[in-house]
């Protein structure tokens, strides 16, 4: 086999919470973390020596910036991999948005070209490595429902939710992840005690019992440089959603509904405002049917 088509799927943040500021400069967090399914498409096709990538999306680079790319070089340097690629991307995931989109194509990127280029590493060696591109690309990896501590890379599974119908508003603003970690005001002696009653919540298996314990630190950090986002909570809220919270970094925001119906509505109503807003509902490990991710 030379050639792979696959989806790679976004993320949202259930709950996050920042316990200290490390050494190396990055954050240790604590996470609850869930794959939803919008996504973008890939394809690989095995090529001699080089790494080369398209994409239909005028933001996405197409050199050595891209995600995609770091992640093919890394394991072709590592391994001394003789083999090229030619990767497309067709991004459907709003990029720079908090959705993670752009790790979902890095994890996706080691997946395949550790099946393409016959590597047989193991999840815990493609985390690893994932770890190094992008803090969130390890949970991309593992996808479903998962506890992430560190800085993203200690996975723990949690059980499935029941099935949640989302919208999600990502508003035309740019939001540097790096930045709003500089610039949160971290409390001392943190625990993680918000993310430990988003786990028992889940556990509880019913979505009412998640929707107190939504909790995103990140989310004033973001908001006092983007009031708007407060105001697509707000509307959200008014509209008919039964919770709502910034996902990541931001700027997007999702709005958990009661049933398709309320998605609906409030979907036709958030896109008289805003270009980017997805219907989407979460997506559990055991949605991903026999072939995997592909798609045709
Ligand atoms: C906000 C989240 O999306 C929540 O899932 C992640 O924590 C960020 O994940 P990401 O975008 O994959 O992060 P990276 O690309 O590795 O890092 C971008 C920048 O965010 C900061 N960063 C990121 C993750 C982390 N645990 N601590 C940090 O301080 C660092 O300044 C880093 O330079
Ligand atoms: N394959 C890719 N897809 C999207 N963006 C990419 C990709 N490779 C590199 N980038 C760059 O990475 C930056 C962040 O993109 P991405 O869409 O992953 O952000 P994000 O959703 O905020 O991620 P996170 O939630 O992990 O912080 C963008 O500025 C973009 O230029």
């Amino acid at each position: 086999m030379n050639q792979k088509r696959i989806k790679t799927r976004a993320k949202i943040n259930l709950a996050l919470e920042v316990l200290k500021k490390r050494e190396d400069g990055y954050h240790e967090v604590k996470m609850v973390m869930q794959t939803i399914d919008l996504y973008d498409k890939m394809e690989f096709k095995i090529i001699p020596k080089d790494i080369i990538i398209h994409s239909n999306h005028k933001w996405v680079p197409k050199d050595q910036r891209n995600i995609v790319y770091k992640a093919a070089k890394l394991l072709q340097k590592q391994y001394r991999v003789q083999q090229g690629v030619e990767i497309k991307i067709y991004k459907n995931i709003p990029v720079s948005a908090g959705l993670a989109g752009g790790s979902s194509n890095g994890a996706g990127t080691l997946k395949v070209l550790n099946e393409l280029w016959g590597l047989h590493l193991p999840l815990k060696t493609l985390i690893e490595h994932g770890k190094r591109i992008g803090a969130d690309i390890p949970f991309c990896l593992l996808e479903g429902t998962a506890l992430a501590q560190g800085i993203g890379e200690i996975l723990h599974p949690l059980p499935s939710l029941p099935p949640i119908w989302l919208i999600l508003v990502k508003p035309p603003i740019y939001v540097s992840t790096a930045w709003v970690y500089r610039n949160l005001n971290l409390n001392k002696d943190k625990q993680g005690s918000e993310v430990y009653s988003m786990i028992e919540g889940i556990k509880r298996g019913k979505i009412e019992e998640i929707l107190p314990y939504l909790y995103n630190e990140l989310e004033n950090v973001t908001i006092s440089a983007h009031p708007e986002i407060a105001h697509i909570k707000k509307r959200l809220r008014q509209l008919g959603a039964m919770g709502v919270l910034m996902s990541g970094s931001g700027p997007t925001v999702f709005g958990i509904c009661k049933d398709r119906e309320s998605a609906q509505f409030i979907y036709k109503n958030m896109k008289k405002q805003y270009r980017e807003v997805f219907m989407v509902k979460t997506y559990n490990k055991e949605d991903i049917c026999d072939d995997g991710n592909r798609y045709e």
